[in-house]
Formats: C-alpha cells, sequence, structure tokens
C-alpha cells in the first residue's frame, strides 16, 4: 500500500506509537549522568568502514564507581574517548552533566573536557608533563581554569594528601613508580572539580600491588568526592572490587554484573541487559550448548520466557532432552 493509500485510521496509530516512542525516549535516563542511547560510532578507514558502536545503550547516575570490561576490540576505548570528548559519535545520543555531546562544539567542548570530566590513560607517560612535578602537574588544569596561585597550592596540596602520594609533591614523574605517576594523574584527573572521571585501563602497566594502591586511589575519589568513576579494565581483580561491571560485546552492552557485597562474602549477580526495542545478546556459551542458529522459537511461560532450537520441527539431529534451555 502506498502512503497516499494508508487509511487515516493507520495514520493515527503511527503518530500515537511515534509519540509514545518520543516521550519514552526523553523521559530514559532522565536522572543520568550518562546517558548513551543508541550511540553508534562508524569508522572509515581506506574505504572500509568498522562500526565500533553498534546503537550501545548506557546510564550511569551522579557518584556511580563503574567497570567496563569487553572482549578486544568490543569498542571500550571508543566509548570513553566519545565521553571523554576527543571524539565524536555518529548517531545517536551522548550527554554528559547538560553536554549534548553529538552537538558540542569549540569552547563549549574545551570547557567540558576542562571542568566535566578528568580522563586518565593506560599510558603512564601519557597522562603527566614530564618536565613538571607532581604538584605543578595537579596545579596545570587549575592554572588553564584560572584559579589564584594560592588557591592551585591548597587544592593540589589536598588532592595529593587525599590519594596517599603528599611524599612525591616535589618529584618529577621519572623519578615516580608507574603506580605513583597513575595516582598523581587522577589527581590531575580531578583538580577542577570534575563531575566523572574516566579512566582507560589506568592499571594495565602495572604489577599487582601498584595496581591495587591506583584502584583504591579511584575508589576513595569516588568515596570521599562522590565523583562518578567509570573505569575500563581486563584486570578481575578491579572489576570484581565494583558494585556495577558493564560488559561490552560487538559495540552494545550486553550484560551486567551488580555486586552488593565483597570481599569473603561476595555476592554478585549477573544480568543479560534487555534494551528498549525488545533485544538480548544470548551468551555465546548458551548458543553454543545447544547450537543454536539462525531462527529459534520464543514462549512465552507465566515467569519465564523460553528460547529454543527453531530448526524444522525442532528436532535438532542431535537434540537430546536432558539438555538445559536457555530461559530468558
Ligand atoms: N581510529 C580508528 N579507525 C578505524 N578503526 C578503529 C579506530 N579506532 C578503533 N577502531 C576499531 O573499532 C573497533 C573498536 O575498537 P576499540 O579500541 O574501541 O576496542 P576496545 O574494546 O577498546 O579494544 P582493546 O581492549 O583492544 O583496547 C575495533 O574494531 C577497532 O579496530
Amino acid at each position: 500500500m502506498t502512503e497516499a493509500q494508508t487509511p487515516a485510521a493507520d495514520l493515527a496509530s503511527l503518530e500515537r506509537e511515534a509519540e509514545t516512542e518520543a516521550r519514552t525516549r526523553a523521559g530514559y535516563g532522565a536522572d543520568a549522568l550518562i546517558l548513551c542511547d543508541r550511540l553508534v560510532r562508524v569508522y572509515a578507514a581506506d574505504g572500509v568502514e568498522v562500526q565500533a558502536l553498534q546503537g550501545l545503550d548506557l546510564v550511569i547516575r551522579p557518584g556511580e564507581l563503574t567497570a567496563i570490561v569487553g572482549a578486544s576490540g568490543s569498542g571500550k576505548s571508543t566509548l570513553l574517548n566519545i565521553l571523554s570528548g576527543l571524539d565524536r559519535p555518529t548517531a545517536g545520543r551522548a550527554r554528559v552533566a547538560d553536554h549534548d555531546l553529538l552537538t558540542m562544539k569549540g569552547r563549549e567542548r574545551l570547557r567540558y573536557r576542562r571542568e566535566t570530566v578528568g580522563f586518565i590513560w593506560q599510558q603512564t607517560g601519557r597522562n603527566l608533563l614530564p618536565y613538571l612535578d607532581a604538584r605543578e602537574n595537579v596545579e596545570t588544569p587549575l592554572r588553564l581554569a584560572g584559579v589564584s596561585r594560592s588557591q592551585r597550592r591548597k587544592r593540589a596540596a589536598e588532592l595529593l594528601d587525599l590519594l596517599d602520594i603528599g611524599y612525591c609533591a616535589d618529584r618529577k614523574p621519572n623519578s615516580l613508580s608507574g603506580g605513583e605517576q597513575q595516582r598523581v594523574a587522577i589527581g590531575v584527573a580531578l583538580a577542577n572539580r570534575p563531575k566523572v572521571v574516566l579512566a582507560d585501563e589506568p592499571t594495565g602497566e602495572l604489577d599487582t600491588a601498584s595496581a591495587d594502591t591506583v584502584f583504591q586511589a579511584l575508589r576513595t575519589a569516588n568515596d570521599e568526592l562522590g565523583v562518578a568513576v567509570l573505569v575500563v579494565t581486563h584486570d578481575e581483580n578491579v572489576s570484581g572490587q565494583v558494585p556495577r561491571t558493564v560488559q561490552i560485546r560487538d559495540g552494545r552492552t550486553s550484560s551486567e554484573v551488580l555486586r552488593t557485597a565483597f570481599g569473603d562474602r561476595a555476592k554478585a549477580e549477573e544480568f543479560a541487559l534487555l534494551d528498549r526495542a525488545g533485544r538480548i545478546q544470548l551468551p555465546a556459551e548458551y548458543i553454543d550448548a545447544l547450537e543454536l542458529r539462525d531462527r529459534v522459537r520464543l514462549g512465552l511461560e507465566p515467569e519465564q520466557i523460553t528460547v529454543r532450537d527453531g530448526r524444522a520441527d525442532g528436532a535438532h539431529p542431535d537434540h537430546r532432552d536432558d539438555r538445559e534451555e536457555p530461559t530468558i
């Protein structure tokens, strides 16, 4: 049927659906500090397109401490680069505090990067100016923001003490250990009182003991200053110590683990993420276990939805009755 032939009643119902959709989208993540809504980032290099983010949804609330994990190439750094204001999304929505990361330009982008977010790279050498000592490094973003000399000194001293590296104040990066450099980098990131600190594998180059001090420093920043922390990590020790770990798979958030207790009495539960279009990603091991392919049968039961092999009459050649069906 052409558009001209569409009955008025159908048009009215389409309009109603569009209105509902618009309302839902407007309400989505209303209380979020970070909101990614169907975020897409496509890189085009040498005529080849790479879809690094493929409609990623993510909501982070003020003061949350969250780890982002995922296989190499799943899109973690792409997400962090967008949230830090270094890169721009191709489509979708990305908002941090009151900044729209798609439309943000020039001056606003600069102010955003100075005042709203702090960033820590994996490579220790990338975070600090080598010719300045630790205190001067922490003072640098304050100087750029026009803070007076006495206030800069005070803030830098407070932050170095908070992060347990007051003793490093007069030392240049080349006389600091990797862990100390990363803690100074956290001080630099916190200097202008950002709303969120983003860290891309901050412990990736460190031994376990140093990695632990760096993670503790991030946790202190989160606890004492209330700043939200989003940390990309491959380090299970780090992801096991945060209340929320979000897994990215193929450019989308696919599952998350929520932890309510740590240490000996650790309590964690893993959830698959249901996006607003109703999509979920089944874990690869579930798909492999039942050799699911192409089509599946869904069944709605009083308290669960079942997913079954969808081939032919449902009787997979290797089907064994004792195999468990994944339930979503
Ligand atoms: N500048 C770029 N140009 C082209 N492709 C890119 C660019 N940056 C990233 N990609 C591609 O986008 C995808 C996601 O990359 P990204 O670096 O975000 O993954 P990641 O999860 O951080 O990986 P890793 O854990 O290895 O750091 C990959 O396929 C990568 O090759």
